[in-house]
């Protein structure tokens, strides 16, 4: 096996994918952007969460809204739901495993709140009762998916929103939600601060 070229397709594939997302992804993430500005404008706060490497990309966003982007700013109210791991365990040992995330929506989430629901395969049962739990405590979902969204076309409401990738491999669905959320940083970055970088 020629593993350079092996390595390279990756790079090909991925151009590929990030091309063939930008006109469907784009316009929803505008509004995404909006919806997060607005929720945090209003006092109200972000919740995020995900399993396995949808996890790592929950808690890099909320640290990039508690912490920085690009620029200083003022710290923003995010909190992501798969990092405390006396809460995982406890809430998957004597609830289930299900639960561990919905659970905490309901202790945290407010009216306006806005959950970031992360799953490639819109199918992961914890990430799909969070948006439940938050459905009932009226926060808007913005939901991050791959593979036609699975599940979650079921659940969402029409004032949610999905931003599904076109794309059926689990790794380039992760590199792109990492793009969509990093964007979600620069147009919060730029509602806040103005255009200039
Ligand atoms: O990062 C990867 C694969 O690239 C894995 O850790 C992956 O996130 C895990 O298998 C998750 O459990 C998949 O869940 P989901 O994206 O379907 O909700
Ligand atoms: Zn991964």
């Amino acid at each position: 096996m020629d593993m350079t070229a092996r390595m390279t397709s990756h790079f090909d594939d991925a151009i590929d994918a990030f091309k063939a997302s930008s006109p469907v992804l784009a316009p929803a993430l505008a509004h995404a952007v909006e919806l997060l500005f607005g929720a945090l404008s209003n006092n109200n706060k972000i919740l995020a969460c995900g399993n396995g490497g949808s996890a790592a990309d929950a808690q890099h966003f909320i640290a990039e809204l508690v912490g920085r982007f690009e620029r200083d700013r003022l710290p923003l109210a995010g909190i992501a739901l798969n990092t405390d791991t006396s809460i995982l365990t406890a809430v998957g040992n004597d609830y289930g495993y299900d639960e561990v995330f919905s659970r905490q929506v309901s202790a945290l989430g407010q009216p306006g709140d806005i959950l970031v629901a992360i799953s490639t395969s819109g199918n992961s049962a914890n990430v799909l009762q969070s948006i439940q739990a938050a459905h009932e405590r009226e926060m808007h979902v913005i939901a991050l998916s791959g593979k036609g969204g699975g599940r979650l076309n079921e659940i969402l409401y029409e004032t949610d929103l999905h931003l599904c990738v076109p794309q059926d491999r689990t790794m380039r669905i992760q590199e792109i939600h990492i793009l969509l959320l990093h964007a979600m940083c620069d147009g919060i970055d730029a509602l806040l601060l103005g255009d200039a970088l």
